[in-house]
């Protein structure tokens, strides 16, 4: 019989349970008591959705108040100092170094103030983890036995698991030094390490688990051989103690063929590798396994909401199964199914033939045991046809063709790539019309989403309101956000985006060939989620979608007044892609809709338009090669196609954030100005790289994630800092991101003293 497994499950509840209680107790009103229960709910209806629906390994230690990453730097003490010295809950110091605390002193408690970790794309998807961040003092012990507890737990209400951690050489090397330490390599702290791993696999042992899921995903990553070495040092020494766990060195997103040599012959009980992304690496996984390991074949995805094509799953499979023998073969997801919304079941508003298109985690629960039985020989031929009927009616409708489109793709040339001048002659035309200051203003494009902005759009989505009355709500969010910008002396403007329940969801909504949830949250980072919009056709626009809002700002001011789109490639990254057509031309398509936008826009007299595209980075495939370089062409191109139609005298921005950039991709979009996020960059190296940028930039000045507020002083000192090797004459003054996730009292205060350490500067320069 094949075993079937789960990799992780998603842990924000099936209606966001997570999120509400999280918030609420940041706000105090609830108790850590009631945000750890409703966390043991979670995990409990969880464990036994995936015991109901029949998977044989079951993981746990899946769950995380914040982030799985987060949670092993506590767990291990990689704690930097500045987080203990407040005598805070444990809780609490994992709160603060997700994001941050700032709060006054009471009675009973200390003053604290401390900005948050890093926080960083987990890969290439839009999951982001809080980067452990080491410094030489980092002494690593165990903060209590989190993946013990939740083992237990789950044992106690009969279900055994398989524990799942991050395993210690992508931990290390997704991790970076501490401002006090920079010339740290985190991967030279390994045998430093080790011992905790040790410690807390044997202490799981104990408890009665038999297995472990060790996750090791940088090996799909192109790796510095001393990190390539680390594996076979740190599953060696594992190795070596007594009383372990069996260990599954667990792979995901992509392809490890490249770093095979340095996971041959580990001591380890079997291996994990997602087939998903890379079916091709089959024949040399199959070749790595040893007679004494198992391998766990990854073919329901993780990552996307497709019914799985089981004919050609189970065909797969048999491949496997035929090398290795059926007891060596586990059927899988390919990864974590953190990364797709929980449950189909509640979603009532999609049209029922694209519904019978998809499959959320809890679908995906029933995919890998279907599979898992059907290669074991059981009969499951209800199931593989109903499948098989799914998949070809989805191959078959004629909702994803649309010939208008194709035809109009077909058309695009260099001419529609390219603005009509070079930077340096469109700079001087709009120095001329726009005539602002050196050290420019200006902020990213959203301003709080308040309580008030979600309850009006609420009311409107189920008609309690009508459309002229939520209309007449969105000015006067907008007025307010204009009266505000100009009164704390911001020199360009933004309408503060309102009318966006998200920046991707937003437009998927109005764009032909999209299908949308209404309860498919996916976790984003922390407390923050995403309703992906799903690319099921070929994509266009019938008509504007952001002009009406961007002209009635404009209309309430002299200053110029950002037009805010989201860019073609964020779009995509940010959506549920087909699976059956190529990320460029699903790409190309969404540039072409964007283009007629920035056209419309541009004719309506909005002529500073800002195309955002923060999920850039993360589009960019995980390791360097061919498909690296298409990737950067066409992400670059599908940019440029949106935004070149405009007049020189047309300023266009970008805006990027959550990576580590290379300032050569971004001048291939040949915007006049970007900003791009920028608090969280110690590195001196990083900021120089940036110097050589050839247009104009913001490097951001705070973190928007926190609540915390910068003082003028603050400002003024980054602000010096970068100037040591920065050219004046390009510099804008801009926060990291948007500000939809902050209060407005932070926000008035932030921007205040941002505004008044750029004068300072106006005036020294
Ligand atoms: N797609 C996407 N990815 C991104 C970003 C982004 O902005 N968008 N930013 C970066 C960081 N990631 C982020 C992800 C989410 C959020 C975020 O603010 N999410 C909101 C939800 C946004 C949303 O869809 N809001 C809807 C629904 C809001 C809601 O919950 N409404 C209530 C009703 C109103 C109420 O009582 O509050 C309900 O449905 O129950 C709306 O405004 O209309 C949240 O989690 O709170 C921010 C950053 C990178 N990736
Ligand atoms: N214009 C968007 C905003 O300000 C850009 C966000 S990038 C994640 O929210
Ligand atoms: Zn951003």
């Amino acid at each position: 019989m094949v075993e079937s497994s789960v990799l992780g499950f998603p842990r924000i509840g099936a209606f966001r349970e997570l999120k509400k209680n999280t918030e609420a107790y940041w706000a105090g009103k609830i108790g850590a008591d009631q945000l750890l229960a409703v966390g043991k709910e979670i995990r409990e209806k969880n464990w036994k959705l995936q015991k109901e629906a029949g998977v044989d390994i079951i993981p746990s230690n899946d769950f995380s108040f914040y982030d799985q990453v987060l949670d092993l730097s506590v767990l291990f003490n990689v704690i930097p100092e500045r987080y203990t010295k407040f005598d805070l809950p444990q809780l609490d110091v994992l709160f603060a170094m997700g994001r941050g605390l700032q709060r006054k002193a009471t009675e009973t408690t200390k003053a604290v103030d401390v900005t948050a970790l890093e926080m960083v794309k987990w890969f290439d998807s839009n999951y982001h983890y809080v980067r452990p961040t080491f410094s030489h003092s980092t002494q690593f012990k165990l903060n209590g036995q989190k993946p013990v507890d939740e083992y237990l737990e789950a044992k106690a209400l009969g279900i055994e698991t398989r524990p799942v951690l991050v395993g210690p050489v992508s931990y290390l090397y997704l991790g970076k030094p501490d401002k006090d330490s920079l010339d740290l390599k985190p991967i030279s702290l390994l045998e430093k390490i080790l011992p905790v791993y040790t410690e807390i696999l044997k202490k799981l042992a104990e408890a009665g688990a038999k297995e472990v899921q060790i996750d090791e995903p940088t090996l799909v990553l192109d790796l510095p051989e001393e990190v390539q070495a680390a594996f076979k040092t740190a599953y060696e020494t594992l190795a070596k103690a007594e009383g372990l766990p069996k260990l599954i060195l667990t792979t995901y997103f992509g392809d490890v063929r490249p770093n095979l040599s340095a996971i041959k012959g580990l001591p380890v009980a079997g291996f994990h590798f997602d087939f998903v992304r890379c079916p091709e690496q089959l024949d040399d996984a199959i070749a790595l396994v040893s007679d004494k390991q198992t391998l766990s074949v990854g073919v329901v995805d993780g990552r996307n909401i497709w019914k799985n094509d089981y004919a050609q799953s189970i065909e797969f499979v048999k491949k496997a199964i035929e090398k290795l023998g059926a007891d060596k073969v586990v059927v899988s997801t390919s990864s974590s199914l953190l990364h797709t919304p929980v449950d189909l079941e509640n979603e009532k508003k999609l049209d029922a033939e694209i519904k019978n298109w998809f499959s959320f985690a809890t679908q995906k629960l029933a995919e890998v045991v279907t599979i898992a039985k059907a290669v074991s020989g059981e009969d499951v031929s209800a199931a593989l046809e109903a499948n098989a009927a799914a998949i070809k009616s989805r191959k078959e409708s004629d909702l994803t063709n649309d010939e208008a489109v194709k035809a109009r793709m077909a058309k695009i040339d260099k001419s529609l790539s390219t603005r009509k001048s070079p930077f340096p002659e469109r700079l001087a035309k709009q120095k001329a019309k726009y005539n602002l200051p050196l050290f420019p203003t200006t902020t990213i494009g959203s301003f709080p989403q308040t309580k008030d902005i979600r309850i009006n759009r609420n009311k409107f989505v189920k008609g309690e309101i009508t459309a002229e009355q939520y209309e007449q709500f969105i000015n006067s969010e907008i007025e307010k956000v204009v009266r505000f910008q100009e009164e704390v002396g911001l020199d360009v403007l933004v309408h503060g985006e309102p009318e966006r329940n998200d920046m991707v969801q937003y437009f998927g909504e109005q764009l032909k060939g999209y299908a949308f949830t209404t309860n498919g949250w996916v976790q984003s980072y922390g407390s923050r989620y995403v309703r992906p919009p799903i690319i099921v056709g070929d994509v266009s626009r019938p008509k504007a979608m952001s002009v009406k809002e961007s002209v009635y700002a404009q209309s309430l001011t002299k200053k110029p007044m950002k037009g805010m789109l989201t860019g073609p490639v964020t779009c995509l990254r940010w959506s549920f892609p087909r699976n059956d057509v190529s990320q460029k031309v699903q790409a190309l398509q969404l540039s072409l809709a964007l283009r007629d936008e920035v056209n419309d826009l541009e004719a309506a007299g909005v002529t500073v338009i800002q195309v955002d595209e923060p999920a850039i980075r993360e589009g960019l495939p995980l390791r360097a090669g061919q498909e690296r370089s298409d990737y950067l062409e066409w992400a670059a191109e599908s940019f440029r196609v949106a935004t070149s139609g405009v007049r020189d005298d047309t300023q266009i921005h970008s805006h990027f954030c959550y990576s580590d950039l290379d300032p050569n991709h971004i001048k291939a979009l040949d915007a006049d100005v970007v900003s791009i996020e920028f608090s969280k960059k110690d590195d001196p190296k990083y900021i120089q790289e940036f110097a050589n940028y050839p247009n104009h930039i913001g490097l951001g000045l705070f973190d928007i994630h926190s609540p915390r507020i910068p003082s003028k002083e603050e400002f003024v000192a980054r602000i010096g800092e970068i100037m040591k090797v920065y050219p004046a004459d390009k510099f804008w003054v801009n926060p990291d991101c948007g500000l939809k996730t902050r209060g407005w009292e932070e926000t008035r205060a932030s921007l205040t003293n941002m505004v008044e350490a750029a004068k300072v500067f106006r005036e020294k320069y």
